[in-house]
């Protein structure tokens, strides 16, 4: 699967597209070619890769599945993958179960082969990374091992103490939603996300949402993101 990531050098930022002449805009704009659902089969076009950032509790999770579900993407939660890894009979179950704990960062290479697996299965060529790159180590691995840049950026911006109101309030018995760990996670969120967002940004390929009000107050403005590309190509009549 990984000769279709070889040749895949799309980019996208707001000014690109407003230059709808530009040829990379409209091979971005092609990825947009079905309306909610997917017949399941995966296709060998390249597939159009969405970070999906934003601090613990911000409610990336909770859009991720409005957009997988109205934009026909496969949605990947990192911390979803890993959580699975941890509770099964792998023999990375108790690093990822101690990382998790103290709201640290699990290697980037036992990160990216889940996401390389999920990616591989995945019955969509628009695929959602909920809660990836977490770190530039996670980026600059990302990048050099599969080989592509994310096509788009979004990231959730919510005050701190919203998200802490949110995870406590979230009852998934998961064992880092407590206080303790929840302070070492903003702070990881601070150091060591930040950074990659800033870095997507001077790129060009950043959307930033704000992440408070309602899921359907949210989700608005998170769909107009997605369907200002997919108005495109229809504009553009593929
Ligand atoms: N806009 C919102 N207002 C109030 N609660 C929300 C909102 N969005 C999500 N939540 C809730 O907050 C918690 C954290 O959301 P989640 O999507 O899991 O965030 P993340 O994946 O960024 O940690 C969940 O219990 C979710 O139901
Ligand atoms: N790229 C990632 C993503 C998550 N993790 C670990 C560390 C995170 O605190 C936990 C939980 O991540 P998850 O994205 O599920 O957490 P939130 O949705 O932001 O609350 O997983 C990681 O080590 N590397
Ligand atoms: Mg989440």
């Amino acid at each position: 699967m990984w000769r279709r990531f070889a040749h895949l050098s799309l980019s996208i930022s707001r000014t690109k597209l407003q230059s709808l002449q530009d040829p990379t805009v409209l091979k971005l704009i092609n990825t947009f070619s079905s309306d909610a659902g997917n017949d399941g089969v995966a296709s060998s076009r390249k597939p159009f890769i969405t970070f999906v950032l934003g601090g613990p509790g911000s409610g990336k999770g909770t859009q991720c599945e409005k957009i997988a579900s109205i934009f026909g993407f496969a949605h990947l939660s990192a911390g979803e993958l890993l959580r699975e890894e941890m509770s099964s009979p792998s023999e990375n179950g108790e690093l990822i179960r101690n990382v998790i704990k103290e709201g640290k960062i699990v290697p980037s290479a036992i990160t990216i082969s889940l996401i390389k697996r999920g990616i591989n299965s995945a019955t969509s060529d628009k695929i959602l990374i909920d809660g990836f790159p977490r770190s530039e180590e996670n980026r600059i691995a990302f990048e050099k091992i599969i080989g592509v840049e994310p096509d788009l950026v979004i990231f959730f911006e919510c005050p701190e103490e919203e998200m802490v109101k949110r995870i406590l309030g979230r009852n998934q018995g998961r064992i880092d939603d407590n206080m303790e760990t929840i302070r070492k996670r903003l702070k990881v969120f601070e150091d060591l996300n930040m950074p990659v967002v800033e870095h997507y940004s001077s790129k060009g390929k950043v959307h930033k949402i704000t992440a408070t009000g309602t899921v359907d107050e949210i989700f608005e403005r998170v769909r107009q993101v997605f369907a200002s590309l997919r108005y495109l190509k229809a504009f553009l009549s593929f």
